[in-house]
C-alpha cells in the first residue's frame, strides 16, 4: 500500500501540473473584477444627519459583531481607528455554528492579540481528527511539532467566544458598539456614505463613515448589492449536544463515513461533544412531528461508534435538536467604494472541514496589514481600487480551505455509483497510510499550511491511488473502465470548485495587476 502510495503521489505531480495546465487554458477568461455596480435602497440627500462640521464621527462601520465583526472591531480599534459596531442582538448567541476552530485560526487568532477569546470559556484543545469507515477507524493528527505548545485547535461554545470578543472590542475606547438591525446601506453618487438603522426601540437612524464593512453572516441581507452571491445549500446540519460520554479519541475531532453522508462529533465543554449529522439537500425530517427522531434512531444511531451510541440517544430523547442550512458561495465581489464584505456575507464554504472561521479571521489579517499604512480613508475611490488586492492577497489561504471543503464533502459522501465509491475507500485508506499521506491533506485542511498546488497534489493522489488499487495486481476491462470513471469524477468534483474559486488568483496570484497596488 505504501509502495502504491509513494508511486501515486509521484505520478500525481505531472498529472496535476498537466490537469491545472489544461483546465487553464481550457476555461475561460476568469471573471474581470469590473467597475462597481451599487445599487443600494436608500439614497443620500445633502449632508442629512452629518455632525455639524460635515465630517463622520467614525472612521470605520461594522455591519454585525459575530466572529468576523467583533474580530474586526478589536483589530480595527486597537490600530487607532474610530469604529462604530452594530449588531442585532448583543446577547449571547446561542447556536450550532462556528464551534470548532483550526490550529491554522488559532495562528491568526494570536496575530491578531486575541487568544485569550478562547480562555475562561472551556474551550478544549483539540489535536486531530479521528476519521471512521465500515467499523474502521484511522487517527490524522494536525501537525504542530514545529509550533509552540499553544497552538492547537479550540472548540467551545461558539456564543461564549463571541462574547469575549465583543467585550474585548468594546474595551477600547474608540470601540462603540450598538445593538440595532442595519436596514439598508446609504449610496450617494455610486458611494457608500454609511447605514440606515433600527434601535431596540425602533428608532429609525443613520451612522456615517468613510468605510463600511458589511459582516452580517451567511444570511447577509445587504450583501446584494456588494457582490454576485450564487449560494448553494448542499446539505443541512442536524446538531445535537451528547452529555458526559468520552469520545473514542480524546480532544479529536471525529469524522464517520456514513450513509448518506458524513457524522460529525466535537467537544465544545469539559461535559459536553457536539454532534453534527449532515443530511443531504435543502429539506431535513420534521422535528416536530417526531420524523427526525426517527430518522436519527433508525438510520443514524446504528453508524454512532458504540463508545457514544448510547449518549446519542439521550440527546435525541433529550429532544433539543437543532438545524443549520449548510451554504457554499465563493467570493465574486463588485469592489465598491466606501464598502467592503468580510467573514460568511462574503464567502462561504461547506461547513465539513471547520473552515469559516480560518477564512474570516486570516481575511481580517489580511485587510488590517493592508490598512495599516493608511491614515486618511476618506477617498473612497482610491481606497476602493487598492483594496481591489484584498481580493488576491486572501486566496492562498481562502482557495485551499474552500476547495478542500467542497471537494472533501463530496468524497466523503456515499453514492451508488462504483467509482465514487472507490474514491471514499481510496482517500479512507490513502490518509491512513500515515505520513506525508496523512500530514499534507491534514495541514492543509487546519489552514497550517495551506497552498493550492499541494492540495491538487493531494486530490489527484488519492484518485490515482485508487486507480491503482484497482488495476493491481490483474487489470480487468471493467476494473480500467471503473478507474477511468473514477479520474473523470475525480476531476468533475474538484475542477468546478477551482473555476469558482479563479484559477489565476489561486495558482498565479502574482500575475493579478491588483496584487501589487500601493496606497496612494
Ligand atoms: C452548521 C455550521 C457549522 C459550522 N461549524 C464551523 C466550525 O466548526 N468551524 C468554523 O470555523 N466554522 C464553522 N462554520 C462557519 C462559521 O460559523 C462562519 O464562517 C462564521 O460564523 C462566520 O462569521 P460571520 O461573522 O461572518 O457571521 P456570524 O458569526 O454569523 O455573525 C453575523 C452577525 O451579524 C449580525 N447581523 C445579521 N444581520 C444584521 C443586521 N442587518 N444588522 C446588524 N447585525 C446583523 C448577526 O446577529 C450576527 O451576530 C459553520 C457553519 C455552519 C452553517
Amino acid at each position: 500500500m505504501v509502495d502504491l502510495g509513494l508511486s501515486g503521489s509521484l505520478l500525481v505531480v505531472v498529472l496535476g501540473f498537466v490537469a491545472v495546465f489544461c483546465f487553464f487554458i481550457g476555461r475561460s477568461k476568469s471573471k474581470t473584477d469590473g467597475s462597481a455596480t451599487s445599487t443600494t435602497t436608500t439614497t443620500l440627500y445633502n449632508g442629512e444627519s452629518r455632525s455639524k462640521d460635515g465630517t463622520e464621527d467614525v472612521d470605520i462601520i461594522i455591519v454585525g459583531a459575530g466572529v468576523a465583526g467583533a474580530a474586526l472591531a478589536h483589530t480595527l480599534g486597537k490600530e487607532g481607528r474610530r469604529v462604530k459596531v452594530i449588531e442585532r442582538d448583543l446577547t449571547e448567541p446561542d447556536r450550532i455554528v462556528g464551534e470548532l476552530l483550526q490550529p491554522g485560526g488559532y495562528l491568526k487568532l494570536q496575530e491578531l492579540g486575541l487568544e485569550d477569546c478562547v480562555e475562561k470559556i472551556d474551550a478544549q484543545r483539540v489535536f486531530g481528527y479521528a476519521l471512521f469507515k465500515d467499523g474502521k477507524s484511522t487517527r490524522l493528527s494536525y501537525p504542530l511539532e514545529k509550533f509552540h505548545s499553544d497552538v492547537s485547535g479550540r472548540s467551545f461554545h461558539n456564543g461564549r467566544f463571541i462574547q469575549r470578543m465583543r467585550e474585548k472590542a468594546a474595551a477600547l475606547p474608540n470601540v462603540k458598539l450598538e445593538q440595532g438591525t442595519v436596514t439598508s446601506l446609504l449610496e450617494e453618487k455610486g458611494i457608500i456614505r454609511g447605514v440606515q438603522y433600527k434601535t431596540k426601540s425602533g428608532e429609525e437612524l443613520k451612522a456615517y463613515a468613510p468605510l463600511t464593512v458589511v459582516c452580517d453572516g451567511c444570511f447577509s441581507n445587504l450583501r446584494r448589492t456588494l457582490c454576485d452571491p450564487k449560494v448553494e445549500v448542499p446539505s443541512c446540519f442536524v446538531g445535537l449536544v451528547l452529555e458526559n460520554c468520552q469520545l473514542p479519541h480524546e480532544n479529536h475531532g471525529h469524522v464517520i463515513l456514513a450513509d448518506p453522508s458524513p457524522i460529525l462529533f466535537y467537544p465544545i465543554s469539559s461535559t459536553e461533544v457536539r454532534c453534527l449529522v449532515d443530511v443531504p439537500g435543502q429539506k431535513v425530517p420534521s422535528i416536530s412531528n417526531g420524523e427526525m427522531a426517527k430518522y436519527l434512531k433508525s438510520v443514524v444511531a446504528p453508524q454512532v461508534p458504540p463508545e457514544i451510541k448510547d449518549a446519542f440517544i439521550a440527546a435525541i430523547d433529550k429532544g433539543n435538536i437543532r438545524t443549520m442550512p449548510n451554504r457554499s458561495m465563493p467570493a465574486a465581489p463588485h469592489p465598491t467604494p466606501g464598502a467592503l464584505l468580510m467573514g460568511d456575507a462574503f464567502n462561504m464554504r461547506h461547513p465539513l472541514t471547520g473552515g469559516g472561521m480560518t477564512v474570516a479571521l486570516s481575511d481580517i489579517v489580511v485587510l488590517r496589514d493592508l490598512l495599516k499604512p493608511l491614515r486618511d480613508l476618506n477617498d473612497a475611490s482610491t481606497l476602493c481600487r487598492y483594496l481591489e488586492s484584498f481580493y488576491t492577497l486572501r486566496k492562498p489561504v481562502a482557495s485551499t480551505i474552500n476547495t478542500l471543503a467542497g471537494a472533501l464533502y463530496k468524497v466523503f459522501c456515499a453514492s451508488p455509483d462504483q467509482a465514487r465509491k472507490e474514491m471514499r475507500e481510496a482517500c479512507f485508506d490513502y490518509l491512513s497510510l500515515g505520513g506525508v499521506f496523512s500530514e499534507g491533506p491534514v495541514s492543509l485542511l487546519s489552514g497550517l499550511n495551506p497552498r493550492p498546488l499541494s492540495l491538487v497534489c493531494h486530490f489527484f493522489a488519492v484518485a490515482i491511488f485508487g486507480v491503482g488499487r484497482l488495476l493491481l495486481p490483474f487489470p480487468s476491462p471493467k476494473r480500467i473502465w471503473i478507474g477511468a470513471r473514477l479520474i473523470s469524477s475525480a476531476s468533475a468534483i474538484i475542477f468546478p470548485i477551482i473555476k469558482a474559486e479563479g484559477v489565476r488568483q489561486m495558482f498565479f496570484p502574482a500575475t493579478v495587476p491588483a496584487y501589487y497596488r500601493k496606497p496612494s
